[in-house]
């Protein structure tokens, strides 16, 4: 049953080397499983002769034909291994192509983010991956084509069964049966070596990571820093010892049965040889033909089914297979999770930045197009609460908060509070266990995840950089649109942006990596920048709800200011949420809510907060003594860290900062 599922999958994955490669493989194949009985017989008829004429000393051309023979079948043996080998790699690189495709879409299909961080999902996207360095594992693309091979083999086997029965029937049984126990003793073997492997692979991706972390120029920083060379080597030796030594054992013990096997194999053939070469029909000449094909069928047979590496590598990559197959069994399907858009609460109007208005009839969102809204919509966290999986507290806990439209809400609270997960559930990341998250008064889980997302634009604290030029950086905000010029060098200034593209060598052209060619690295506060970029390019194509998680904590003072000064004039009416331990920043915000305990405990704006003398006014005087030390401490005419206190509504100008701020140096930690 097992062997029909794996025969099933292997077949099914062959499917994406598409049919006329295929074909054109599969015949190579079959030649080739044909030529060793052929040369057997080729043989054998070019022995005899030998034996005929040498002592007759009749002449050589009497060897022609069967030489001749002999040497067509070595040279087609040849011409067929040279064709069928770039086929084979051809038809590997694409079932391999499809299938990374397969698994990488799985992987990415689901609307959140919750199965992938399933230690077993986990595992199954290991497994599923096949690593190609590593000699137990093998790729669908390679198992297929053993398939094929195997296939093909089988047929070679009947070939040389024939030539067998030809000079001795009784040794078809005789032969075939120890070499197909042979098979089976191995395909065993190899799928429990597989399993062993896969046991360890726990320690192989730790042994990775430390290998990767002894290489990389991120890690290696704190590596010579804190001198820890001798210190990761033994790491990677332990992750590698233990993720081997079951491999080495199991190679061990298997060595006597190798043995074993041999016997199994070696006597019938030897046996079968000496009773075929002793007792042939014929004299001389026959019997010199019947015992050289006897045998060279016999050892066809036997690499045919006994020794081939194909079954191997055919059984690993079925179990290849076989996790993809239960990925995609864990993985949510994407229709459960995403259902089409049923409704859109508010898709009558254009968009607020003059993005064409292309949706469709039904307002919803389509791909590739952007979406007509009136404006922003009332979001509500109504009775919400999360918890993490095998995390006893909920993170959130009945947890009810308001972001009315076009207002800037500022989110504060101490580390760990739930802030970063807050985003995730409104981003439909997580879901919630209670309670919902409506837009204009429907569950946004009804929207369809897309159509729900394509309305905001989302800044992550472990935002992702894009080894990619900067243009693309910025409109991957919206890749989903053509880039659009004016909205990305809007975008651009919004962010801050430009003085970071003057200096770079080919401006927008230039890779954002240091590895690609003409590539630079930014330092943090630049990468930030350009991922504000990309938000704001976001909102500049029509989303309404833009959210900043840290969005400000590795930029300068003074950059921070700008960029939140431009942010506040140029949001286009889209409501923000901003995430910040720094209340400087945060003191600004239309209204500020305090998260503490899995619920917002507080809720006003600055002077109505300081006014309640609650815990954001005792963080909030922490972090003013802080800038105020700091003030005092600052050598004469250099300022100290933190902005003015009534910067001038909207305005990018630069402003000395001055002690009068009351809000504050960077008081991220605190907490
Ligand atoms: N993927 C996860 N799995 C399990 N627990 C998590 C996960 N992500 C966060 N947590 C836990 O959830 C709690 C809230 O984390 P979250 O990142 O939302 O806090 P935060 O308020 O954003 O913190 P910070 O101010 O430090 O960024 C923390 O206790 C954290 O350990």
């Amino acid at each position: 049953m097992a062997l029909l599922t794996d025969v099933r999958l292997l077949a099914g994955a062959l499917r994406a080397a598409r049919t006329p490669l295929t074909a054109a493989l599969a015949l190579l194949l079959v030649l080739g499983a044909l030529l060793p009985p052929a040369s057997a017989v080729a043989m054998a008829h070019l022995v005899g002769r030998i034996q005929t004429a040498v002592p007759t000393d009749a002449p050589l051309s009497v060897m022609a034909l069967p030489l001749l023979a002999f040497v067509l079948v070595l040279l087609l043996g040849h011409v067929v291994d040279t064709v069928a080998a770039p086929l084979a790699f051809l038809a590997t690189a694409r079932v391999d192509g499809a299938h990374r495709a397969r698994v990488a879409g799985l992987a990415a299909a689901g609307t959140t983010i919750a199965p992938l961080e399933d230690p077993q999902v986990r595992a199954l996207i290991r497994a599923s991956r096949a690593d190609p360095e590593n000699w137990t594992e093998h790729t669908p693309g390679a198992g297929a084509v053993a398939g094929l091979r195997l296939a093909a083999s089988l047929i070679g086997v009947a070939g040389a069964c024939l030539v067998l029965a030809r000079y001795a029937g009784w040794l078809v049984p005789a032969l075939l049966l120890p070499a197909l126990v042979n098979g089976v003793i191995r395909q065993r073997e190899a799928a429990t070596g597989i399993a062993t492997w896969r046991a360890g692979t726990v320690d192989g991706a730790r042994n990775q990571r430390w290998q990767h972390a002894a290489t990389s120029p991120a890690e290696g920083k704190d590596i010579r820093v804190y001198d820890l060379g001798d210190w990761l080597t033994a790491r990677i030796q332990r992750h590698a010892l233990a993720m081997d030594a079951p491999v080495w054992a199991s190679l061990t013990r298997a060595m006597p049965r190798e043995a074993g096997q041999l016997l199994l194999v070696g006597v019938p053939l030897v046996a079968g040889y000496a009773v075929v070469a002793a007792g042939a029909a014929g004299a001389g000449a026959d019997r010199v033909v019947a015992a050289t094909a006897v045998l060279a069928s016999s050892v066809a047979i036997f690499q045919a089914l006994g020794w081939s590496e194909d079954l191997r590598v055919a059984v690993s990559a079925a179990g290849c297979l076989r996790a993809t197959v239960d990925l995609a069994d864990r993985l949510p399907a994407p229709a459960q999770h995403a259902p089409a858009p049923t409704a859109d609460p508010d898709s009558t109007g254009t968009a607020r930045h003059g993005t064409a208005p292309a949706n469709g009839v039904d307002g919803t969102a389509r791909a590739g197009q952007p979406v007509r809204r009136a404006g922003p919509a009332l979001v509500r966290f109504e009775q919400v609460s999360f918890r993490y999986p095998g995390i006893g507290r909920p993170v959130l806990d009945r947890l009810d908060l308001e972001i009315r439209p076009g207002e800037l809400l500022a989110v504060v609270g101490l580390n760990g509070a739930g802030k970063s997960t807050l985003i995730k559930l409104l981003a439909g990341l997580y879901e919630p266990d209670e309670g919902r998250i409506t837009a204009d008064g429907v569950d946004v889980a009804t929207l369809g995840a897309t159509a729900w997302r394509r309305r905001l634009a989302i800044v992550f604290q472990d935002f992702v950089r894009y080894h990619l030029p900067a243009r693309d950086n910025v409109v991957l905000g919206r890749g989903d649109l053509p880039p659009d010029p004016a909205a990305l060098a809007a975008a651009a200034t919004d962010a801050g942006l430009a003085p970071v593209l003057e200096r770079l060598p080919a401006g927008w052209d230039t890779p954002l990596a240091r590895t690609a060619t003409g590539g630079v690295d930014l330092s943090g506060g630049q990468w930030q920048q350009v991922v504000l970029a990309r938000a704001h390019y976001a909102v500049r194509m029509g989303a309404d709800l833009l959210v900043l998680d840290e969005p400000t904590a590795h930029l300068d003072v003074r950059t921070e200011f700008e960029v939140f000064h431009r942010l506040a004039a140029n949001r286009g009416g889209a409501s923000v949420v901003l995430i910040s331990h720094r209340l400087s920043t945060v003191r600004q915000a239309d209204r500020i809510v305090l998260l503490d305990g899995g619920r917002i405990t507080e809720s006003g704006d600055h002077d109505e907060l300081i006014a309640l003398g609650g815990r954001y006014a005792d963080l909030f005087a922490i972090q003013a003594r802080r800038f105020a030390a700091d003030a005092q401490a600052a050598p004469p005419g250099e300022p100290p860290e933190g902005p003015p206190a009534d910067p001038p509504a909207g305005s990018a100008t630069r402003t000395a900062p001055g002690p009068a701020a009351a809000g504050v140096p960077t008081g991220g930690g605190h907490g």
